[in-house]
């Protein structure tokens, strides 16, 4: 098992990001204020004051919703993009924000990204999805002709990544909760990218030498990151794998400053 890292990716966004010489802002919405939202803004505004990034870090309470946050931005100004956390409250209308966000969207939530991905324009792709991508670059992997399976089907990684790698001529399978012949498909499969979020679900009975296997799920129990695959008992396969230390979760943010510095529109 060879388990490659992000450190030369890390070194190379951070690189880019350093050589932007425009002052930008970023505004950042979200209605709750723990767990992996905010684990994930806490991310965000410490990357963003070591590159010295405006932000509007704004928090809207339980008992406000879309008509709020619209109202709000609508009176913001010099916004260079923005990002929703989600999960927002269930009363938020996503739908209502998905149609009139004003603003640059870096995380593929607008209506106008997601169609843009389905017409094979990735430039607002969500940043999850996107750092995928970079690890795919980083590795040199040729798409073309090669099965993947995708253990995932939401708006943020599962679709976007099918109609990227669709478009790179790979043959996509998308899992979703009740795909079945699981174990025979992921054998089959020459790249298996998993984002399930169940600890250590896919162990060695799913593998086979030669694979390349991406692993973005992030589980924490008792305070310990587990991916969705177990890698104890993958150690002896000849597999190359991106764990979830270290990996696509590790680029997510610094993905997502690239995009406010150099993706305008
Ligand atoms: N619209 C939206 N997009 C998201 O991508 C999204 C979201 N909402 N809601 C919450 C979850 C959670 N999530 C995290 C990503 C990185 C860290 C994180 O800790 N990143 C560290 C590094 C962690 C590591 O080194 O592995 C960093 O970037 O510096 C945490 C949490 C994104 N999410």
């Amino acid at each position: 098992m060879k388990i490659i890292n992000s450190d030369k990716i890390i070194e190379n966004l951070i690189k880019k990001i350093k050589k932007n010489k425009y002052k930008k802002k970023l505004l950042i919405i979200s209605q709750i204020n723990k767990g992996p939202v905010l684990a994930y803004k806490k991310a965000i505004l410490k990357r963003c004051e070591e590159f010295e990034i405006d932000v509007v870090d704004k928090l809207f309470s339980n008992d406000q919703n879309h008509i709020d946050i619209i109202e709000y931005c609508n009176k913001l100004s010099n916004i260079d993009g923005f990002i929703i956390l989600q999960p927002l409250d269930s009363n938020t209308d996503l739908k209502y924000l998905r149609n009139n966000m004003p603003f640059n969207d870096l995380d593929g939530f607008t209506y106008e990204s997601l169609g843009e991905i389905m017409d094979k324009d990735f430039s607002h792709m969500p940043q999850t999805a996107r750092s995928v991508i970079k690890f795919i670059e980083y590795m040199n992997i040729d798409l073309r002709g090669k099965d993947v399976i995708v253990a995932n089907s939401n708006n943020v990684i599962g679709k976007p990544l099918f109609m990227y790698l669709n478009s790179k001529k790979a043959t996509v399978t998308m899992f979703n909760s009740k795909s079945e012949n699981q174990i025979e498909k992921v054998k089959n499969a020459d790249i298996f990218i998993s984002a399930i979020g169940i600890a250590n679900y896919y162990d060695k009975k799913y593998f086979k030498d030669g694979q390349i296997l991406i692993d973005v799920g992030t589980s924490y129990i008792d305070g310990v990151l587990y991916g969705d695959i177990d890698y104890e008992s993958i150690s002896s396969l000849n597999i190359d794998l991106v764990s979830s230390k270290k990996g696509v979760a590790s680029i997510t943010t610094l993905s997502l400053i690239e995009s406010l510095l150099y993706k305008n529109s």
